[in-house]
């Protein structure tokens, strides 16, 4: 698996070293690096927003604030209304700062030190640009710069974009007990930052956008991290094509253990995904109660029916089958937790475990030592929370994440926006599909039956959980092209899932563009 196609999250130090290495190597000078940055922020800013929109720019005096005067006069440029704000002494600023705050002297843009009598009132429509502090923070913010912070939080206005971060959220931590801007956007330089990853810096972070601004990228593929953000090209460098001579036999003999009494629906969204995502067999062993609907509603499926009419209760023979897909809509009931394991005493190849089967391991701790190694586990937050008990906050969550697999020799794919997928090695990969239309009931008994059929067709349990979700995610986001979030119900994804497949799965096949056909 080459992580190349990724691109990696660096820490503070590392994206000051890879500054120094481009600066160094390019060469560059430092300044016109941060005139490129500034450049690409720019051209982004100027595509999203109208001229009619002032703009107000809070600049710190480190290389941050030298973005925020290099934004300014470029926004100035582009006939935007600018006001710039300095926050701290213009005399004391980084170097490429000062070059910066002197060239804007030659400039008619009304320009105002911070002090605590002079915060500005704004209106609904003004843009902020927020260049107070970047990755340089080292401390939390406090006295007048968090006042000016809270005051700007507390502003009607509705865009707060941050360069590179939000001022005091740090690159890996959070500065807590200090002020933090709460950004709309984020136009984060190069690389990701982890916290803007994270669901509790979600108001600090708002929407994503990486830019690219040169830094030498064999130097940052030197570096070493154990965080990613996928790409479509990365889960395109592995993903696998059916051979001409191709059979259902090797596409994956799959089963899925899902369902009870009054959650048919889990197995057939589940069965469904299966299908969509290249299963060569598909068997559903399910509760008597199911036997009916399910032959309707999947008639490519074969039926197990359980010798329980509501629940799962028992599991015939299994070993037969490549893969196992269980839990979606199966309940906790004790006789249905003896079943799950009956799985985990007979099947020794890689499963996926899902929903209540995950709640069954909760309850039945020492049930976790027999999963088979490679297996793919995906509990949301709570789903975890019950299995690895409570965290401090998202870094421990994930920190709790990394230690569940390398002690397990699991994948565990956590759910939410921007799932982190993690391996036995200790990576953790965040994926970059998906919308909030997504958090609707059902959806992630679709990502169990993509998984699960990938697992099927020889994916490895880490290659068939990132693959599985940015299938997932993708699904969501093309239905978004053209209907709106809210609406997204689980079907939904199953049936644009055969439209992200064809994206990532036969897209890089074309060589030469299709010739048209005449009819
Ligand atoms: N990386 C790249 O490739 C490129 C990076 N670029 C840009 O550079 C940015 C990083 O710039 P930077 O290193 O100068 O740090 P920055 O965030 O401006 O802050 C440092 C200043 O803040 C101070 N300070 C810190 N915490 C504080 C606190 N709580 N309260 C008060 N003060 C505090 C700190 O003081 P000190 O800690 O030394 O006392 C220092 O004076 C980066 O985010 C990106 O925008 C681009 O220009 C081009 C290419
Ligand atoms: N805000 C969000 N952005 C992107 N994806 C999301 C978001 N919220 C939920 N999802 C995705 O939707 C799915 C929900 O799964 P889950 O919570 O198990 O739902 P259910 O149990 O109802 O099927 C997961 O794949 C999750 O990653
Ligand atoms: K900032």
């Amino acid at each position: 698996m080459d992580f190349n196609f990724c691109l990696k999250v660096l820490d503070a130090e590392q994206i000051r070293q890879a500054d120094q290495f481009t600066i160094k190597n390019e060469p560059i000078h430092s300044i016109d690096l941060m005139e490129r940055a500034s450049e690409e922020f720019a051209r982004w800013f100027t595509a999203l927003f109208d001229k009619n929109m002032p703009v107000v720019i809070f600049c710190g005096t480190g290389n941050n604030g030298g973005d925020g005067l290099v934004i300014c006069r470029l926004l100035n440029d582009a006939g935007y209304t600018v006001s710039l704000f300095c926050v701290g002494d213009p005399d004391s600023g980084s170097r490429d700062f000062k070059i910066n705050y002197d060239i804007i002297q030659n400039y008619d843009i009304p320009q105002t030190v911070i002090d605590k009598s002079n915060f500005p009132t704004l209106g609904k429509d003004t843009v902020i640009i927020d260049a107070i502090f970047g990755s340089g923070i080292s401390r939390p913010i406090t006295g007048l710069i968090a006042d000016l912070i809270n005051h700007l939080n507390a502003e009607p206005c509705e865009y707060r974009v941050a360069v590179d971060i939000a001022s005091g959220l740090g690159c890996n931590h959070r500065f807590e007990g200090g002020a933090i801007m709460n950004a709309s956007h984020t136009v984060s330089f190069q690389v990701p930052k982890l916290s803007l990853f994270l669901p509790q810096n979600e108001n600090q972070s708002g929407e994503l956008i990486i830019k690219s601004i040169g830094l030498v990228e064999e130097y940052i593929q030197s570096l070493s991290s154990n965080y990613y953000f996928s790409t479509p090209a990365f889960v395109r460098s592995f993903v696998k094509h059916r051979s001409k001579f191709s059979h259902k036999g090797r596409a994956g003999k799959n089963l899925l253990v899902a369902g009870s009494h009054g959650k048919l629906g889990a197995a057939i969204l589940a069965g469904k995904a299966c299908l969509r995502s290249g299963a060569g067999l598909l068997t559903i062993h399910t509760p008597g109660c199911g036997q009916n609907v399910l032959q309707n509603s999947v008639p490519e499926a074969m039926i197990v029916v359980d010798e329980h009419d509501k629940l799962i209760s028992n599991m015939e023979s299994i070993s037969a089958f490549d893969v196992i897909g269980i839990g979606p809509g199966i309940g906790t009931d004790k006789l249905t937790a003896s079943a799950v394991n009956q799985i985990l005493d007979q099947f020794d190849k890689p499963m996926v475990i899902d929903a209540d089967a995950l709640n069954i391991l909760s309850e039945n701790n020492n049930w976790v030592e027999k999963i088979p190694q490679g297996s793919v586990l995906t509990p949301h937050p709570g789903e975890f929370k019950r299995l690895v008990g409570d965290w401090s906050d998202d870094y421990d969550r994930l920190n709790r994440q990394i230690e569940f697999c390398t002690k397990h020799k699991v994948v565990v794919l956590l759910k939410g926006a921007n799932t982190s997928i993690s391996n036995p090695e200790g990576i953790v990969v965040f994926n970059s599909t998906g919308n909030p239309g997504m958090a609707t009931a059902g959806s992630g008994d679709v990502l169990t039956g993509i998984i699960t059929a990938l697992l099927g067709q020889g994916y490895s349990g880490f290659e068939a959980a990132l693959l599985g979700a940015h299938l997932h995610g993708l699904a969501g986001d093309l239905f978004v092209r053209k209907n709106a979030e809210e609406s997204l119900i689980a079907s939904d994804l199953l049936e644009y899932l055969p439209r992200a497949m064809r994206k990532v799965v036969h897209q890089h096949k074309v060589i030469k563009p299709e010739k048209r056909r005449r009819h």
